[in-house]
C-alpha cells in the first residue's frame, strides 16, 4: 500500500537537511512555521528552496532559468490564444564606467536600484527577471502593440528620475537601452528565439545612441477559425 499523508514510510528525521537550512538561514529566507520535521514542515522547505533557486541573489528577482520557464508559458498561451505578449530586453549604458570609476560594490547598488525602478513600473502580473550582469528582462502578458511602446518607455523613464545614493555625498543616474518583441500569435516559438529576436532590438537602440527603447512591429498573423482548430489538433499518427 502506498504511504499516505500521515504515515510516511520514511522517519523525516533520519534527512540529511543541515546544508538545506543553512542555505535557507544563508539567503534569510524564513523558514517554515510547523512543527519541525513534520511533512507540512518539509514541504514548506521544499517550497522555501525552489524559491531560492528561481531568484537573483542580488536583487531578489527572478533569474534565468526561472524567466525561461515563464518564456516557455508566454508562448504556449500566445500560441494557444493568439493574446498578444510582448518581451522586453534592457541593458544599464555605460555600466562598466559606473564599477571602473565608484568600484564593484557601488555598480551592485545601481544594479539593485534599476531592478527596483523597473518593478515597480510594471504591473504585477509581469515577470521581471535579472537575466545577466547588468542585463534584465521583462516578459508582459496580454500586452497589446498599442500599449508596448508606452510600457516600454514607462520603464526607460523610471530608470532614469532614479537617483542612488552609492556613498556619502554621492548620488548616480544610470539610463537603460530597451529591445522588445512580440511573441508570435498561432505559431510555437522557443524562448530563445524570442529573446534573439528582442535582442537585436536592444542592439539596436544601443546603436542608435542608448537610453531608449527600439521595438520590432508586432505581425499580425490572419488564422481562419478551421486553421485554428488545426493548429493544436493530434495528428492521425501522434494519436496511434
Ligand atoms: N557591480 C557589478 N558589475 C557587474 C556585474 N555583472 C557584470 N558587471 C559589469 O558590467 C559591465 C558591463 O559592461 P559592458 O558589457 O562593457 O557594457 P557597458 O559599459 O554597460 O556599455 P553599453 O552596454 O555598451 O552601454 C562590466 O564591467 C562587468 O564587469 C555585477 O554583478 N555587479
Amino acid at each position: 500500500m502506498a504511504p499516505s499523508a500521515s504515515s510516511p514510510s520514511t522517519d523525516l528525521r533520519s534527512l540529511q537537511l543541515d546544508s538545506a537550512l543553512q542555505l535557507l538561514d544563508q539567503a534569510g529566507a524564513l523558514l517554515p512555521d510547523a512543527e519541525p520535521y513534520s511533512l507540512e514542515w518539509l514541504q514548506g522547505l521544499i517550497d522555501a528552496l525552489a524559491d531560492l533557486s528561481n531568484r537573483d541573489p542580488l536583487t531578489g528577482l527572478s533569474n534565468r532559468r526561472n524567466f525561461e520557464m515563464q518564456l516557455s508559458r508566454e508562448i504556449d498561451r500566445a500560441a494557444r490564444s493568439g493574446e498578444s505578449a510582448l518581451l522586453l530586453m534592457l541593458d544599464i549604458d555605460h555600466f562598466k564606467k559606473v564599477n571602473d570609476t565608484h568600484g564593484h560594490a557601488a555598480g551592485d547598488l545601481v544594479i539593485r536600484a534599476v531592478a527596483d525602478a523597473v518593478a515597480s513600473a510594471v504591473r504585477p502580473m509581469d515577470t521581471v527577471a535579472r537575466v545577466g550582469g547588468e542585463e534584465f528582462a521583462v516578459v508582459l502578458p496580454n500586452c497589446s502593440s498599442s500599449f508596448g511602446p508606452t510600457v516600454a518607455e514607462r520603464i526607460r523613464e523610471a530608470v532614469a528620475e532614479q537617483v542612488v545614493a552609492v556613498a556619502p555625498g554621492l548620488s548616480l543616474q544610470v539610463t537603460v537601452s530597451l529591445g522588445g518583441a512580440y511573441a508570435p500569435q498561432w505559431v510555437r516559438s522557443s524562448p530563445l528565439l524570442w529573446m534573439e529576436r528582442a535582442d537585436r532590438q536592444l542592439y539596436r537602440a544601443k546603436a542608435e545612441g542608448r537610453n531608449r527603447a527600439c521595438l520590432e512591429p508586432q505581425i499580425e498573423s490572419i488564422v481562419s477559425a478551421d486553421e485554428k482548430s488545426m493548429l493544436f489538433a493530434v495528428l492521425p499518427e501522434e494519436s496511434l
